[in-house]
């Protein structure tokens, strides 16, 4: 289990981190989303205790995360691989700091090089591989401990949809053996393939949570009647009560009827602007 609360954090003029309180469960995957500059690699800095908030506190398992490093795996937002070593090695690097045993590691090792699809260049150097090959590597860097909090910083960015299947496939496995995962990405779909709740970071704090469904329910959509000639649209958060009230006020022909529910284009647009309200932000 992962806590965050009321984080703060400075730096110079920017207020990286301004109150900022996140909680996620064993077996959760919360998907934390929100604009560029909105604080979410920061927050996983200071959960990967990699840097200290000037305020508040973050508990991993209820202690800090600091004393508890091996229960924690990262994959930071950009690619922190040794050139000079392979991805075999990366694994076994990792999976050695974190105190595996030389039999748990080789069948560690085994696992993740069929799940992440990494036979084909696991004795190749990291610094020859490819984008998505990286970013599959840094994956199986953060998984090979089988750490109790996953910390996953846009896992996906640049990654083609072969790396991006096997990598939500292997998320959802972590999960569902009782991991606690923050996923951050700018691609909402990804959030609702894994069934994540998503918390959205808004100048350093969170100002929502909870499912896509929950989301876009607060989401205005429209409505679309065609009277005769005439296109009437409507922006409404009830599209249902607001098409019987159009229809039941005119008398003329309906030609056409649309109704458009919000989309999650709609929603990580909402994003920039304060359309949503805040609730159970815990
Ligand atoms: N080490 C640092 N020194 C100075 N400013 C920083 C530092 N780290 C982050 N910031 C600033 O803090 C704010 C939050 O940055 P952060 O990287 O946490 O955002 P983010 O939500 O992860 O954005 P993105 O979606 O672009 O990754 C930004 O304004 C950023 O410029």
């Amino acid at each position: 289990m992962l806590e965050a609360i009321d984080l703060t954090k400075r730096y110079g003029p920017v207020q990286a981190l301004d109150g900022f309180s996140l909680r996620v469960e064993a077996g959760e995957i919360v998907g934390l989303v929100g604009h560029n500059g909105a604080g979410k690699t920061t927050f996983i800095e200071m959960a990967a205790s990699l840097a200290r908030p000037d305020t508040g506190t973050v508990t991993v398992d209820g202690q800090d995360p600091g004393r508890v490093r091996g229960r924690i795996g990262i994959a930071p937002q950009h690619i922190a691989l040794y050139r000079s070593i392979t991805v075999r090695e990366h694994m076994e690097l990792f999976g050695g700091l974190a105190g595996l045993r030389r039999a748990e590691l080789a069948s560690a090792i085994d696992e993740l090089a069929v799940a992440l699809h990494l036979t084909d260049f696991i004795d190749r150097r990291a610094g020859l591989l490819s984008g998505g090959q990286q970013r599959r590597t840094q994956a199986a860097a953060a998984l090979i401990h089988r750490p109790s909090v996953l910390l996953l910083d846009e896992p996906t960015a640049g990654a083609d949809p072969e790396t991006r299947g096997a990598l939500l496939d292997v998320v959802k496995q972590r999960a569902g053996e009782g991991a606690a995962i923050i996923y951050t990405t700018h691609y909402l779909p990804e959030l609702v393939e894994l069934q994540a709740t998503i918390a959205v970071a808004r100048a350093g704090r969170i100002i929502a949570r909870g499912t896509s469904e929950d989301l876009l329910s607060q989401l205005p959509g429209e409505v679309l009647v065609t009277l005769d000639d005439e296109e009437i649209r409507v922006t409404t958060t009830d599209p249902g009560a607001t098409l019987i009230d159009l229809l039941k006020r005119n008398d003329r022909n309906v030609t056409a009827v649309e109704l458009r529910k919000p989309s999650l284009d709609d929603l990580y647009r909402s994003l920039a602007v304060n359309t949503m309200a805040v609730n159970d932000v815990s």
